[in-house]
């Protein structure tokens, strides 16, 4: 079922999101008809997922368009409105290429904005689909088992992070669909709990055999030979291969590196980014200090200690084995760059 998923679905007049912050014990949805709604879904991460809050704000163009009409903003007005949408959140390089993107379809109107949002949306799953099948056909080839494998992944890529399918959890359904997936781990992955709340929701849907584990044993699972490859997603990939991903990533690829297991990063080439050199210049988002100090409004930490939020990590690419974008497998650490795929 959560294949078809739709994290993301235009109404027709609006935008209705799951609520990913209620997953996994309550389904509910949201509805988006303006924009401070919007951002505020982006922020809180009713709506996450490089991917899939790229096609959230490429739909926020046409919310924008429609809020406009109903309260009288002028073009310049409403093209502020867009801006705070492609601002919400900093990392995922998605948000601002995909609301760009329909931006050059503004001036034409709602109905032009709608159909390249929907392109976004498309292209998005179709890429999915093609990490999935190059992203097992070179796990195959490169492990070389004639067994099923055992996959770690961090956060969650699946379809409630994209715009269908997903990303690194779309190499695992792909595995799974040619029966060459013996296990998944998935961590947990504090402090938000992508993971263990939606990772493994995701994985009971299609009956995918798992493990959740706190993300301090990632490395201890994989140093013990427990894993054959990690596979986990991104928010911008630098133009050296550096990569940018939820917080936690970058031990799992130094886990990879010592234990000689190949680190995976799987996604859409809309999560290149060419115009940031490396991943100094990535900007981390930091994060409220309360998701670090209390959990479901119960303070955990003494009250005087503080909290450190990073969202994200910054993987070097000499770390990177491999880079799965739809257009096939970039094999960074040997020194293969993304602007070789993009051409
Ligand atoms: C398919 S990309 C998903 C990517 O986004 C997540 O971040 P967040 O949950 O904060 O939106 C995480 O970095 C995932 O790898």
């Amino acid at each position: 079922m959560s294949q078809e998923l739709r994290a993301v679905e235009w109404t027709g007049t609006g935008l209705a999101l799951i609520d990913q912050t209620a997953l996994p014990h309550r389904t509910v949805s949201v509805e988006v008809h303006d924009v401070d709604t919007l951002v505020d879904a982006i922020r809180r991460l009713v709506v996450r997922g490089a991917p899939a809050i790229g096609a959230a704000g490429a739909y926020g163009v046409a919310i924008a368009l429609l809020q406009g009409a109903r309260e009288g903003w002028t073009p310049a007005g409403t093209r502020e409105a867009v801006a705070r949408v492609r601002e919400a959140r900093p990392t995922a390089v998605n948000l601002m290429v995909c609301v760009d993107r329909v931006m050059t379809r503004f001036d034409e109107g709602l109905d032009a904005v709608l159909a390249e949002a929907a392109a976004v949306q498309r292209e998005d799953v179709e890429a999915n689909r093609a990490m999935g099948a190059s992203g097992a056909d070179w796990l195959l080839k490169r492990v070389g088992a004639d067994r099923p494998l055992r996959i770690l992944t961090h956060c969650n890529t699946g379809a409630l992070a994209t715009a269908g399918w997903g990303t690194a959890l779309g190499v695992v359904r792909e595995l799974h669909a040619r029966g060459r997936l013996e296990v998944v781990y998935a961590d947990e992955t504090r402090p938000l709990l992508q993971g263990s709340r939606l990772t493994a929701w995701e994985l009971l849907q299609e009956g995918i055999e798992h493990f959740v584990q706190a993300d301090g044993a990632a490395a201890g699972t994989i140093l013990r030979g427990e894993v054959d490859a990690a596979v986990v997603g991104a928010d911008r990939i630098a133009a050296n291969g550096d990569t940018a991903n939820k917080v936690g990533t970058v031990g799992i690829a130094l886990a990879c590196a010592y234990a000689g297991i190949p680190f995976l990063v799987a996604a859409p080439t809309t999560t290149v980014d060419l115009a940031t050199p490396d991943g100094s210049a990535i900007h981390i988002e930091l994060r409220g200090e309360d998701e670090i100090l209390e959990w479901a409004g119960t303070r955990t930490a003494p009250a005087a200690s503080r909290g450190h939020n990073p969202a994200f990590d910054v993987t070097p690419g000499s770390l990177v084995t491999g880079l799965v974008t739809e257009r096939g497998v970039l094999e960074v650490s040997a020194g293969e760059l993304p602007a070789d795929h993009l051409r």
